[in-house]
């Protein structure tokens, strides 16, 4: 049993804030992106980066297109000092990105930072403290006019240093942590000092970042502080309002999104939601969900496998196969009905006169992020007909009629069932194969045959047959090659049957394609069997097919 959470847990005490606007608006452009996969993503590893790994990552930010990256916290250690120093002297920052490191409102540590810094061309200095109530009673035994005091100094001290390093150009960023579960009106106190000690301008705006450090509430009452905050905060138009979402209560992706709608401008976070605890805010899904709503990121995923393949190996910590986007099986349906819904979509997409993504069941066209259409359909027990017919279609061409992939669904239901596993395209394949005929294995194969066509309605065949292994040559006669091979095929084996249905078409487009033919043939009882064959020419996979019917009546 669960300890009775009433008496030991508190719901959030959230303000009331009525004159919200952000539930009528949407999200129209893409945000500005800081990366702090380097710094917050780095300090929650089990094995902190090391240099090649920083730079690896390093390198996939900037393919990517982000233009401003936390690279790290140069007064933690030398590996991290001596990252930034490696990047600046040997000018590996693109003219276009902005470096951004981490410092604690302390002196020495700024005064670190600073020396890790001599030359840069663009930094965003960033410093931090805790603020909320808990935080200044149990971590700083501070009063609040004593944490603002410390906020302040280290806003001089940043300040101080920025104007004895004049050549580079610095941007002021200072992150109220906990901001989330501070009082808001004691946050906008201590960024309102922090912000007159930066003295910044329109021109020149410093960066407000507000954090849920530790996420507590429901994303509404965080959207709820952002408004508030923006709306309430004195110099808005000299701050970007930069949010930093981490994802305790798993909501982080929503925070964001309402935090823009609430006036933020900017969003920290790390790719796939590497970060402390349960992670920072994923910059992936924040990006691509933008671009699925017709709206450009900024920021190019194209290859999203080797994106997550480079974040795997700098973070060694594997990724769920269900992470949205990127995950091994977030394009793949299993179940009936989707697979039918998207087999169905597809085949509308091929007609459809606009250029719009319009599929069931796949919020995102695979393909922009690199991904082949392959897997979108996999094959077990809880499929339905158009899995295995979309198989066949997807890498043999294979364009089953309807009542055989009703057929051939059973028995691959059937296999399935029994083995309780996937079957994959290469067993589905081989199944279709032995089941009807293709393998060449059959009581009745073809030798030859010659066609003489007496008149429109008479067909004379002759058909050189191996029965059981024995040749055997016969000749008949119909209106038509299919009728005049169903006389010989009776008379041969003595099977009454006929055929029910033949549907016939060309594998490929081109000149020299060859032709498949399926037949489902009845016999008195009323049992049914499909034969399918593949030919250079169709008379040669139509009396094929119907051969590899028959046979089976003959087993
Ligand atoms: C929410 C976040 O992600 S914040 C970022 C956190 N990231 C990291 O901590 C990673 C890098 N940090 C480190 O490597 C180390 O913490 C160092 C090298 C920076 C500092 O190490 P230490 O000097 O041993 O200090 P430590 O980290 O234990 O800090 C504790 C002290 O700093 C104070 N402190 C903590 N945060 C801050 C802050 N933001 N500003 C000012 N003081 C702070 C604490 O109150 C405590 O003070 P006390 O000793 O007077 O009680
Ligand atoms: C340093 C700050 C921005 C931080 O990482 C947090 O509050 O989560
Ligand atoms: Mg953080």
């Amino acid at each position: 049993m669960l300890t009775n959470p009433e008496t030991k847990y508190r719901p959030f005490n959230a303000f009331p804030f009525p004159e919200r606007t952000w539930p009528n608006k949407t999200i129209t452009q893409a945000p500005i992106w800081c990366a702090v996969d380097m710094r917050d993503g780095n300090q929650s590893l089990i094995n902190p980066m090391d240099h090649d790994r920083k730079i690896k990552f390093f390198n996939l930010l900037i393919e990517c297109g982000f233009k401003q990256i936390e690279v790290g916290f140069p007064s933690a250690s030398d590996t991290e000092f001596n990252f930034v120093r490696h990047l600046i002297e040997n000018n590996l920052i693109p003219d276009d990105v902005t470096i951004q490191v981490l410092t604690a409102a302390r002196p020495e540590l700024i005064e670190r930072t600073f020396e890790a810094l001599k030359g840069a061309k663009k930094v965003v200095i960033h410093v931090y403290n805790a603020i909320a109530e808990i935080f200044r009673r149990i971590v700083f035994n501070k009063s609040q006019d004593e944490i603002i005091e410390m906020s302040c100094n280290a806003a001089q001290l940043v300040s101080d240093f920025c104007e004895k390093n004049p050549d580079t150009h610095w941007t002021f960023e200072y992150s109220p942590e906990n901001f989330s579960l501070a009082e808001m009106d004691f946050a906008i106190r201590i960024c309102e000092a922090v912000t007159n000690v930066w003295k910044p301008s329109e021109q020149r705006p410093m960066i407000i970042n507000l954090p849920s450090s530790v996420e507590s509430s429901t994303p509404n009452i965080f959207a709820d502080q952002i408004e508030y905050f923006c709306t309430h905060f004195t110099q808005r138009d000299k701050v970007c309002i930069s949010v930093h979402p981490h994802n305790d209560r798993g909501t982080a992706i929503a925070a964001a999104e309402l935090s823009l709608l609430a006036g933020a401008d900017r969003i920290e976070g790390c790719l796939l939601g590497n970060g402390e605890r349960t992670g920072n805010v994923d910059l992936i899904i924040l990006a691509l969900n933008l671009y699925s709503q017709g709206i450009n990121p900024n920021v190019d995923f194209h290859d999203i496998k080797h994106v997550a393949a480079v974040v795997k190996e700098c973070n060694e910590l594997p990724v769920h196969p269900r992470h949205p986007y990127v995950g091994d099986l977030v394009f793949s349906a299993f179940s009936g009905s989707h697979q039918d819904a998207i087999k169905k979509g597809f085949q509308t997409r091929q007609k459809q006169e606009h250029s719009y993504w319009e599929m069931p069941y796949l919020p995102i066209d695979p393909a922009d992020l690199g991904c082949s259409y392959e897997a979108v359909i996999r094959v077990n027990s809880q499929s339905g007909k158009s899995g295995s017919a979309w198989v066949l279609q997807q890498n043999h061409g294979i364009e089953l009629p309807p009542h055989l992939q009703r057929e051939f669904s059973n028995v691959i239901q059937e296999k399935t069932d029994q083995s309780g596993h996937e079957l994959t395209p290469a067993e589905i394949w081989s199944t279709f194969r032995e089941e009807y005929g293709l393998t060449g294995q059959n009581k009745l194969t073809l030798q030859e045959f010659n066609v003489e066509q007496n008149s429109p309605n008479n067909t004379k065949l002759k058909l050189a047959l191996n029965i059981d292994g024995k040749k055997t040559t016969m000749i008949g006669e119909g209106n038509g090659v299919l009728s005049a091979g169903t006389a010989i095929l009776k008379e041969k084996t003595q099977v009454d049957f006929r055929i029910e249905e033949y549907t016939e078409h060309t594998l490929g487009k081109s000149s020299d394609s060859r032709s498949i033919s399926y037949i489902k043939c009845s016999n008195k009882k009323g049992e049914s069997c499909w034969g399918v064959a593949i030919d250079n020419d169709i008379l040669g996979s139509s009396l094929k097919a119907l051969l590899n019917a028959v046979s089976k009546f003959i087993k």
